[in-house]
């Protein structure tokens, strides 16, 4: 299988030289091309580092990431632009839509910016929210939408460049349980469909249960891993268990 994402030996080094914190020890991990893999770990193991790193959000104090054999730790700020533009896929747990534009306009904004034709980009706008369910929502401002319909259209806004890869921090963290399962019911479907790569940072089992593999961090490494059988209450099984011999309740460890 094709490696999409390589990280390899990473650390990250915050605050001053002296007084500096270690939130990334010397991390390596291989993530292949149409694999779902969650991340988890307790409340300050360096998670949403690893993702921001993976991702070019954030660079590494030291070590190597490659995004589909490209090394990108050292693209100079314009190229990072338009590779981050072009390349990858962001969702976030608060949506990060912008308020004073439709649906629409929000999901269309990365391709404008890429001066692609106004009808390639309606086409694809409705092709997407057909898949994410949200094709009667386009016209209306992201207030006048469910938490889970924000979600989908955060999804949709994050597709409409086909990125390699999708990075998503907490997709589901500020969702009730059933917006929760439809957001990963499209990310499963997205997956599944069109081969898109997906990494996504999760505090819950249930979230996790729905990735073909789970890497948990504990203090800046990694720490161990779980791979799905296709059984997804088993899967949910094992995560708790795993959570529970890292050192706390699911509960104890948000
Ligand atoms: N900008 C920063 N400056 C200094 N320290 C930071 C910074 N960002 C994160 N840290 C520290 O690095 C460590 C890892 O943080 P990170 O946000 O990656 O953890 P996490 O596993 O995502 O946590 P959570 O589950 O609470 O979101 C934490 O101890 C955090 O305080």
């Amino acid at each position: 299988m094709k490696k999409m994402v390589e990280v390899s030996n990473v650390m990250k080094e915050y605050g001053e030289v002296g007084s500096s914190f270690r939130a990334l020890k010397d991390v390596s991990l291989d993530i292949y091309k149409g694999e779902f893999v969650g991340i988890m770990g307790p409340s300050g193991s360096g998670k949403t580092t690893l993702l921001n790193i993976m991702s070019t959000i954030d660079k590494a104090s030291s070590g190597r990431i490659l995004i589909d054999s490209e090394p990108v730790n050292n693209l100079k700020d314009n190229e990072l632009a338009r590779f981050r533009r072009d390349a990858v896929g962001f969702i976030f747990q608060d949506f990060n839509l912008l308020d004073n534009m439709t649906t629409r306009d929000n999901i269309a904004l990365p391709l404008t910016l890429n001066n692609i034709k106004h009808q390639i980009i309606l086409d694809k706008i409705d092709e997407l929210t057909k898949l994410l369910g949200i094709s009667h929502q386009v016209d209306k401002y992201p207030y006048e939408l469910s938490g889970g319909q924000k979600q989908r259209a955060a999804i949709c806004r994050a597709l409409i460049t086909s990125p390699k890869v999708i990075f998503a921090d907490e997709p589901t963290g500020a969702l009730d349980s059933k917006s929760s399962s439809e957001v990963l019911e499209c990310l499963k479907n997205i997956n599944k469909t069109m081969g898109t790569t997906i990494i996504m940072v999760t505090h819950d089992a249930n979230a996790a249960s729905y990735c073909d593999r789970i890497m948990f961090l504990r203090d800046g490494k990694i720490h161990g891993r779980l791979d799905s059988d296709g059984n997804k209450k088993e899967l949910y099984r094992k995560v708790l268990n795993m959570l529970a011999i890292m050192g706390g309740t699911e509960n104890e460890l948000l």
